[in-house]
């Protein structure tokens, strides 16, 4: 579940070659692998093509043909940008001759079930030449099944740009991890269905995706003699006349994920709203000017979010920097997302913009903050010192150190709004409730996904409302929790 950039991959191999891994046993495993990932999706009745470029994606490809052929297939090998030029993938093509078998001209008189790419892997450099087009024009033509190898031809690996030519596979198959564009837009909408192919090199990276055994193995189970005072006592500044409802959700996930203690700063009306969703929540009526002359450690708080229906003011600006003094973690949300500097203190600091709000706080588009998700986020992380979520689809969760992970679940019921006033409230409990930072964050954002995962199971993907996040977190906990 590692992601690399395709100049890692490029390292990898080298590295590889240096321990006395050659690339050409390295395209035997990917060949071999792919084979064996790609069968249970075949049946020896249909046609198959497999298309290879001049590269080591085609040298992949050969491979992948020779197996093929030596199981029964019907398959076709053509090279339609000319023969191959690596040295690695001569080899392959030299021995699969020796075994007796054909290379074909391409002839687009012929119908074909299945089509695999193995055109442009991570050594594409866009837009793809004229002479690709026409081919890709015939093969989308073909209403055939698509599967490509590594990354879909007419895509970048590293960011989103994909070309406008851009081969939509049905079944794309990476080769030893994840590249960056399978979760960065709109490049990973070409994927189609994923699977991760070993190649038999050992996995370091500093970014990959977080799974259902991360949140299983890091889950915390409370003591028997367990009492709230463990488990955190919060301030949620939030909620305005015009927004209380946003408090509200806040708080209610809070609770619902597991806070010790929680108390909520807002409007005598907006409290009003909230007291009866959150009866378990205490208040305070502060101005922002108040609390930040208040003497923060008589209030005995150990952790704070801020900003959920709240509009970004001078005042609240003050009251940030007052918060950023006082040495607990503290979730900033919404009105409280703005540019400013951050101390470097033990205590985490977490941001959760939305593409459109971190495109302002990078004032670049957000078509440039979508292709390039990744890498912006971790930049943003490290020379901050904070960790930044990035939500919506493929949410980026990057840290201070450089490390980060990618969540895949969630879906569109999430798009109304609330979904992210819900996260901050969860985030706000899980901080508090894991010694692990870095658990505590991913798991909020994994299980934040997960309710909209089972909602959709069972109901509309348009009928989610936050307010669920309350009667399905108890449920979605359980199944976390080891007996
Ligand atoms: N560790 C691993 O994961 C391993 C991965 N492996 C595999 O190697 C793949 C990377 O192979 P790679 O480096 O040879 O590059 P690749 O993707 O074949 O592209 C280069 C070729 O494409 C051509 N070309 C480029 N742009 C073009 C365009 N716009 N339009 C048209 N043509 C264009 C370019 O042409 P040239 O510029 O040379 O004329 C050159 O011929 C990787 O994705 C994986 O599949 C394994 O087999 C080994 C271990
Ligand atoms: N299509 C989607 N797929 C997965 N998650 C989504 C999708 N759309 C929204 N989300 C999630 O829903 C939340 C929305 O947050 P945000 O935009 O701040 O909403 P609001 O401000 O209205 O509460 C984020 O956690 C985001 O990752
Ligand atoms: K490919």
């Amino acid at each position: 579940m590692y992601i690399y950039t395709s100049e890692q991959i490029k390292a990898a191999d080298q590295l590889a070659e240096k321990r006395g891994m050659s690339t050409f046993s390295l395209m035997e495993n990917a060949g071999c692998g792919l084979y064996h990932a790609i069968c249970p999706y075949l049946s020896t009745n249909q046609k198959l093509l497999i298309a290879s470029g001049k590269g080591n994606n085609g040298g992949d490809g050969i491979v992948l043909a020779r197996y093929l052929k030596m199981a029964g297939f019907e398959v076709d090998l053509i090279f339609p940008l000319g023969e191959p030029k690596t040295g690695v993938a001569k080899q392959h093509l030299h021995y699969y001759e020796q075994c007796g078998f054909p290379v074909e001209e391409w002839n687009p008189n012929q119908t074909y079930d299945v089509i695999v790419d193995a055109l442009l892997g991570v050594g594409a450099i866009l837009p793809l030449q004229e002479s690709l087009v026409e081919w890709i024009k015939w093969m989308k033509s073909m209403k055939a099944t698509i599967i490509s190898i590594d990354v879909p031809t007419g895509i970048s690996s590293n960011s989103g740009v994909v070309d406008q030519n851009a081969i939509k596979a049905d079944y794309t198959f990476s080769l030893h991890g994840y590249k960056p564009s399978r979760f960065l837009f709109p490049s990973s909408h070409f994927y189609g269905q994923v699977e991760v192919v070993d190649i038999g090199l050992p996995q370091k990276s500093n970014w990959r995706v977080w799974t259902e055994k991360d949140v299983q193995k890091s889950w915390v189970k409370r003591e028997t003699n367990a009492h709230k005072g463990l488990f955190g006592t919060g301030l949620l500044i939030a909620g305005s006349h015009e927004m209380p409802g946003s408090a509200a959700l806040a708080a209610s996930s809070a609770m619902r994920f597991g806070i010790g203690k929680l108390t909520v700063n807002t409007t005598q009306h907006a409290s009003a709203i909230i007291g009866p969703i959150v009866p378990e929540v205490t208040f305070l009526y502060h101005t922002y000017e108040e609390l930040v002359r208040s003497e923060w450690k008589n209030r005995r708080f150990t952790c704070a979010a801020i900003g959920p229906g709240l509009d970004p003011t001078d005042d609240l600006e003050k009251l940030v920097t007052y918060l950023l003094k006082q040495n607990v973690p503290l979730i900033l949300d919404a009105g409280a997302i703005q540019s400013r500097s951050y101390p470097r203190g033990e205590k985490p600091i977490i941001l959760t913009p939305h593409p459109g709000e971190f495109s302002r706080l990078l004032q670049l588009s957000t078509k440039e903050i979508q292709e390039n998700r990744i890498e912006l986020a971790s930049e943003y992380a490290v020379t901050h010192h904070v960790i930044l979520i990035l939500k919506g689809e493929y949410t980026v969760i990057a840290f201070p150190d450089g490390t980060g992970y990618i969540n895949t679940t969630g879906n569109a019921s999430l798009a109304k709004g609330g979904s992210g006033d819900a996260l901050t409230g969860m985030l706000l409990a899980s901080i508090e409730g894991n010694d692990c930072v870095k658990a505590a964050v991913l798991n909020a954002v994994y299980i934040h996904g997960v309710c909209s995962d089972e909602w959709v199971r069972k109901y509309s993907e348009h009928t989610f409302v936050s307010s669920d996040f309350s009667s399905l977190l108890p449920m979605i906990c359980k199944s976390f929790e080891k007996e």
